[in-house]
């Protein structure tokens, strides 16, 4: 067991995305595991990171966390998320972060997944958001997770909390009220989301990392 007095053990955050960074560290701090110390891509070497080329969620995430753990040599935990829209067949999926062909655009991706799905009633309007977290660890050991979050796209944003498509979702949660996924709290957003949901079951595995020698 880790003593509390013990050297806290690094966990490395690998994603370049600042909020969903802040998203990531918020929920494993709320956890309160003891004896971990978790820090972002800034505090370790930069290291060539691997184009996230997988075809499911999941895959991205190991992609992404296996790449941090080899090139670090600790442990490392990265997030691949998009939004899945029903009436476009789960599109933008893997591609949501570059749907628009500019990487990270918030607006340009907003406005492109507005257009597409502008003839669509508001009753085939469903989608879900999706992450998948993976936990590599240097020993080997790999742990991936997936959340995921119902809701409904609406014709155009409110809000302006969160990141990427959240002014456009209305989650189907009562907790929600009929409010998008960016004017909710950060707490808020913690308690439902797929990010939230995914990360809680990683939970035990953070634990038992945190009391491993
Ligand atoms: O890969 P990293 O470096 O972590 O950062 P990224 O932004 O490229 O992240 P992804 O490849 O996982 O793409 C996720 C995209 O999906 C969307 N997305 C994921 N989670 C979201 C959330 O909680 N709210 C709104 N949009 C989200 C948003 O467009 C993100 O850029
Ligand atoms: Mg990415």
């Amino acid at each position: 067991m880790n003593a509390p007095d013990s050297t806290p053990r690094r966990v490395l955050l690998a994603s370049r995305n600042a909020k969903k960074l802040a998203e990531l560290r918020r929920v494993v701090d709320a956890a309160g595991i003891v004896g971990l110390d978790v820090v972002g891509l800034d505090a370790v070497p930069e290291y060539p990171e691997e184009p996230e080329t997988g075809a499911t969620f999941e895959e991205n995430a190991l992609i992404k966390a296996r790449s941090g753990a080899r090139a670090t040599g600790l442990p490392c935990l990265a997030d691949d998320s998009g939004l899945s829209v029903d009436a476009l067949n789960g599109m933008p999926g893997v591609l949501s972060a570059r749907w628009s062909g500019r990487h990270g655009d918030d607006a340009a991706n907003n406005e492109l997944l507005l257009s597409q799905i502008a003839d669509v009633p508001d009753e085939r309007r469903g989608a879900a958001f999706v992450s998948a977290c993976a936990l590599v660890v240097p020993d080997g050991t790999e742990t991936v997770v997936r959340g995921e979050w119902r809701g409904t796209i609406l014709r155009e944003g409110l809000g302006a909390n969160g990141f990427g498509y959240d002014p456009l979702f209305v989650p189907d949660d009562a907790a929600a009220a009929g409010r998008t996924s960016a004017e909710l709290s950060a707490q808020e957003k913690d308690s439902l989301s797929h990010r939230g949901k995914a990360l809680a079951q990683l939970v035990p595995a953070l634990a038992a990392l945190a009391a491993s020698d």
